[in-house]
């Protein structure tokens, strides 16, 4: 089986400034990795790439197996998930009066854009049975538009959970969330690491959320790859005080990291 995705020697530029110098990175299947690094580090620019809205400069992308350039994006596209507070937004406005429900089921076959076409009873059930995973079962009949950004996120989640999507973009899900909502999210989102042959992308700036089911992360700085490879070779003290310019000590709970500040910013 392909990697799902692959890079190799990437570099952007914009206006003679490096975004990305020298990025290579391969994801195999059933691999999830948590893609970190400060602001402005090049985390979006770095997705934007992956996803085929931006052409680096040189360098080789491969997303399963198929070379850019060689292969229709849009197609591709169909095989990768991406939640973002922005994809939220985007439902409230042309979707928010479709319900929760008709929200969720919309993700088997990743139909943005599309106007909802019904549901079989089979997809009813798993769309019920996703939006158990992020308690909003209850509030699955209430417009999309009537919900916090919270709750909204935690329906995206489980809308990612119908879809068979080779490659799902988790894009600093937990933006917004007070403790037991993440929590609450947290448990979809470890449901949608089990998956075999599929791989997640979770970007955070805060390593408490990854939970159990994430085997790898990638820690940009400045555009270029401080660290990168299993997850606790990447969150480590030393790796985290260089990339967020603060000294950070990490403990781990039963395989979850929790970050604390141990000394005085040097953040500018
Ligand atoms: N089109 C562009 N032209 C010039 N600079 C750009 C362009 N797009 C992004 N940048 C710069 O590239 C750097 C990386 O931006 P990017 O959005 O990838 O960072 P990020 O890691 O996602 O940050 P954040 O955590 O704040 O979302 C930033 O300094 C940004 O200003």
């Amino acid at each position: 089986m392909p990697a799902i995705v692959e890079l190799q020697h990437v570099h952007l530029s914009r206006n003679n400034e490096p975004l990305l110098h020298d990025i290579s990175w391969r994801i195999e299947p059933g691999q999830n990795w948590a893609l970190m690094g400060a602001n402005g580090s090049g985390k979006s620019t770095l997705l934007n790439i992956i996803t085929g809205y931006l052409w680096p400069s040189s360098g080789d992308v491969r997303v399963m197996g198929h070379a850019f350039g060689q292969v229709d994006l849009r197609e591709l596209r169909k095989s990768i998930g991406w939640v973002s507070i922005s994809l939220g937004d985007w439902f409230y406005s042309h979707h928010g009066d479709n319900t929760v429900l008709q929200v969720t089921v919309t993700g088997e076959d990743a139909s943005i854009g599309a106007p909802f076409k019904g549901m079989r009873p089979e997809q009813r059930d798993k769309a019920l049975e996703a939006l158990k995973a992020v308690h909003m079962v209850d509030k699955a009949d209430r417009p999309f538009r009537v919900l916090s950004q919270g709750e909204r996120q935690r329906v995206l989640v489980a809308r990612a959970y119908m879809a068979n999507f080779q490659l799902l973009i988790l894009d600093e899900p937990c933006t917004g969330l007070d403790i037991p909502s993440r929590e609450v999210l947290l448990q979809g989102v470890a449901q949608l690491t089990q998956r075999a042959q599929s791989s997640v992308i979770y970007v955070t700036h805060h390593v408490e959320e990854l939970v159990a089911g994430f085997t790898h992360g990638l820690l940009l700085d400045k555009g270029r790859i401080l660290k990168s490879g299993t997850l606790s070779t990447v969150v480590t003290n030393d790796a985290l005080s260089t990339a967020f310019q603060v000294p950070i000590e990490v403990q781990w709970d039963h395989g979850r990291p929790w970050a604390r500040v141990v000394g005085e910013t040097r953040v500018g």
